[in-house]
């Protein structure tokens, strides 16, 4: 017995009243009642990546470029990944591939749609498995950094979805790759401080908005083109079950911390030829020297722990570099992560949704599942976010 707070039962807490006695809060904690995902139909595997993005983007004649971009994909641990854009859609926009002109407005422009419909297919996935109409989702809360725009992607997905116009949208744009831990983590407090709250979560990145043509003087440029897939994750979260929602995880705290230092090491900025985001080499690194007290921080009130591989993990497929860090920063079993691993070979690093898809991938092994596991993700910053979960009836 590790955890001796979380196996005798969910934190209690009294449950607040208004004046005239009505309850506020729910009793138990939020947890996990549908889960959906999402990916648009191009898929490229990652053998041949090499070969067709210099040739969608006219790089051919950079052949030393290529041969390294090829190898970065051989080491990269993916098969395979899904994309909104095609080649034909890259040359109906040449100043897509162009690196000298302006193509911020084109971005937006596809992505204002493409990013609410695939949005959309993944949280009618969670409504179906949630089981309930979508008129009973009483919060929204969505995340993407790919464009931004007003109304935003929950005010398109609330229509998409037919939720009711009273429906209490909240927008996160800009978390990176902590996106989806971010709306999960938002989702729980809304869920246990309103009695009665089902929460839509969802999640969605598409590398169009950094798509762009390989260039000798930005490398780690490459190495996002080698990692990044699009999809979109959704989750229905809501406290105290009734007849007919079976929940899967409790979710049961939540936390977010920085890395001392990490100002610099994954950052971005949106310009006029769409997001440059910069990948720092020391990521895999710092992320190595700092996970264990990181998670051990945002885990401490619940008590003692003998070892990390009594839990199960759902963590940040970044990159493979990323994924053996966190490995060998928890000094963690090699079975731990296979769920990560594995969403990292099918999709690549799928950006904010990517940990939806782990948990999705990790309740399809839910014999050798631990009762109580983590989900960390990792933003720009360097950013982590913990939350801990415990698995209920049916994940
Ligand atoms: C890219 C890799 C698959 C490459 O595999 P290996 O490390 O085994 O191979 P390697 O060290 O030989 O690297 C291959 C080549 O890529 C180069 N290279 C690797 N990482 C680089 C980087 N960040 N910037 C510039 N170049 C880089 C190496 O110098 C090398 O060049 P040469 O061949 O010339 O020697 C791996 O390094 C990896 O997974 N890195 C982590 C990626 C990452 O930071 N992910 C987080 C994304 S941000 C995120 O998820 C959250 C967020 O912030 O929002």
């Amino acid at each position: 017995m590790i955890i001796s707070s979380l196996m005798l039962g969910n934190l209690a807490r009294p449950a607040a009243a208004n004046s005239t006695g009505q309850r506020l809060r729910a009793d138990g904690p939020a947890t996990v009642l549908g889960i959906g995902t999402a990916n648009p139909p191009n898929c490229v595997r990652q053998e041949d990546y090499a070969d067709y993005y210099f040739r969608a983007t006219k790089s051919e004649h950079l052949a030393d470029l290529k041969a390294k971009f090829r190898r970065i994909c051989h080491k990269s641990a993916i098969s395979k990944r899904y994309f909104h854009h095609t080649e034909e859609l890259l040359e109906c926009y040449p100043e897509l591939t162009n690196r000298t002109s302006p193509s911020l407005d084109t971005r937006q422009d596809i992505l204002a749609t493409a990013v609410p419909e695939l949005t959309a297919a993944a949280a009618a996935d969670a409504i179906a498995e949630w089981g309930r109409p979508a008129t009973e989702i009483t919060d929204l809360v969505v995340s993407t950094s790919s464009g931004t725009h007003l109304p935003g992607v929950d005010f398109h997905l609330a229509n998409l979805l037919g939720l009711r116009p009273s429906v209490r949208r909240t927008m996160l744009y800009m978390n990176g790759c902590a996106g989806g831990s971010a709306t999960l983590r938002v989702a729980k407090g809304i869920a246990e401080n309103n009695r009665d709250a089902r929460v839509l979560v969802a999640s969605a990145d598409l590398s169009l908005v950094f798509f762009r043509a390989p260039d000798e003087t930005h490398v780690d440029t490459l190495v996002m083109q080698a990692l990044f897939g699009d999809g979109a994750g959704a989750v229905v979260v809501g406290a105290d079950p009734v007849s007919g929602e079976r929940p899967g995880f409790e979710m049961v705290s939540a936390s977010q911390t920085t890395v001392p230092g990490s100002r610099n090491i994954a950052r971005g900025q949106l310009r006029e030829d769409g997001l440059l985001f910069h990948l720092s080499k020391e990521i895999p690194s710092l992320v190595r020297e700092n996970i264990e007290r990181c998670v051990g921080d945002a885990l401490a009130p619940l008590g003692a722990f003998t070892s990390w591989n009594e839990l199960f993990w759902v963590v940040h497929p970044g990159g493979l570099a990323i994924l053996d860090s966190v490995e060998e920063g928890l000094g963690l079993d090699p079975r731990k992560l296979e769920a990560s691993r594995r969403v990292l070979r099918d999709y690549g690093n799928l950006a904010g949704p990517s940990v939806i898809f782990v948990l999705d991938e990790l309740r399809r092994q839910r014999d050798e599942m631990n009762e109580i596991g983590v989900m960390v993700g990792l933003g720009p910053g360097l950013t982590i976010e913990t939350m801990a979960l415990r698995v209920t009836g049916s994940p």
